[in-house]
């Protein structure tokens, strides 16, 4: 049987999610959503062939899965105003960033199952990954549910430590944008040696793309690849000890650290309003 999933909040990793379900073949008329903005309905609806409504209720009422997908901030209020509507055999499934099952729980108000993840927006074309908790309430069919609709986007991890989560967040929800950041960066600095922009932006990102493919495709050791391409004296020493020299390690590690901070401070922000 094909579960009705409700998607509070319809923004921009909502969409990544219906869109890579929707692009495994999950119905539109298993799908409905909820969100502020009704004027943008019209084409959520077009574009996903799902059902939107203005009111939570509404959406969480006509659902056997919900997924939560509004911003950390506006998470406990939300749910807290569809909480008279939720019934004890609904799934619930987070994806805010930094917010703990422990609070979910108490917004919810029963005894519920909830599944925390950590997805990222590569989810659109079906190169998503997940990180996954689920709490006590959760059944077995249920946490297999949850795995398959996530791998229909993608894959998943469990965690089963949910302090990892921020790590999960820092190496795999936010990480994607470090990657966005890191081409632009590369493209800038093609198109100032005199390439067009297009030309510097296909090179940069079928670089991206490859190495990515060689260490999830290759089953080899991540600096052995490295070191294939640096001839000595060569053209890549000079590209990476200019990295290194400028601090690449220090650099990473600290953006790292920062985003899995930041995760913390969330949970603390919004557990106990
Ligand atoms: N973006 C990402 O890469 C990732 C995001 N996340 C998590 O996903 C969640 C959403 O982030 P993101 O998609 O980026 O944010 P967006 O702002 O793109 O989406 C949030 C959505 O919530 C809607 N909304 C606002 N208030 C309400 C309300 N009271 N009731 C129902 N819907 C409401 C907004 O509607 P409207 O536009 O009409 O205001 C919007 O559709 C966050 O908790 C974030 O931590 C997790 C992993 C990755
Ligand atoms: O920036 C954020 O807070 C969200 C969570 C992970 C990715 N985006």
């Amino acid at each position: 049987m094909t579960l009705k999933i409700a998607f509070v909040g319809v923004g921009n990793m909502a969409s990544a999610i219906i869109g890579g379900l929707r692009a495994s073949g999950y119905s539109g008329d298993a799908i409905v959503g909820s969100s502020i903005n009704v004027e943008d309905h019209p084409r959520l609806e077009q574009r996903f062939g799902m059902t939107m409504y203005a009111d939570n209720k509404e959406a969480v009422a006509a659902a056997d899965v919900v997924f939560l997908c509004v911003k950390p901030n506006l998470l406990q209020s939300v749910v807290e105003e569809f909480a008279t509507v939720v019934r004890p055999e609904q799934l619930f499934v987070s994806v805010a960033a930094g917010i703990e099952i422990g609070a979910l729980e108490s917004w919810l108000g029963q005894p519920v199952a909830v599944v925390r993840s950590m997805p990222n927006t590569p989810a659109l074309v079906g190169a998503g990954m997940s990180g996954l908790i689920a709490n006590e309430h959760t059944s077995e069919d249920q946490k297999n549910w949850v795995a398959n609709a996530f791998d229909s986007f993608g894959s998943h991890v469990w965690i089963e430590d949910e302090a990892q989560m921020h790590t999960v967040t820092a190496l795999s929800g936010s990480a994607p944008a470090y990657f966005f950041r890191m081409l632009e960066v590369m493209i800038e600095a093609g198109v100032a040696q005199g390439l067009d922009e297009a030309t510097s932006r296909k090179l940069s990102t079928y670089a991206m793309k490859g190495a990515a493919a060689m260490v999830t495709e290759l089953d080899e050791d991540i600096a052995q690849l490295r070191k294939n391409i640096t001839s000595p004296n060569g053209t890549t020493q000079a590209a990476l000890e200019t990295l290194e020299e400028q601090g690449i390690q220090s650099l990473m590690t600290a953006a790292v650290d920062a985003c899995a901070e930041r995760s913390k401070e969330l949970g603390k922000e919004f557990a106990n309003k």
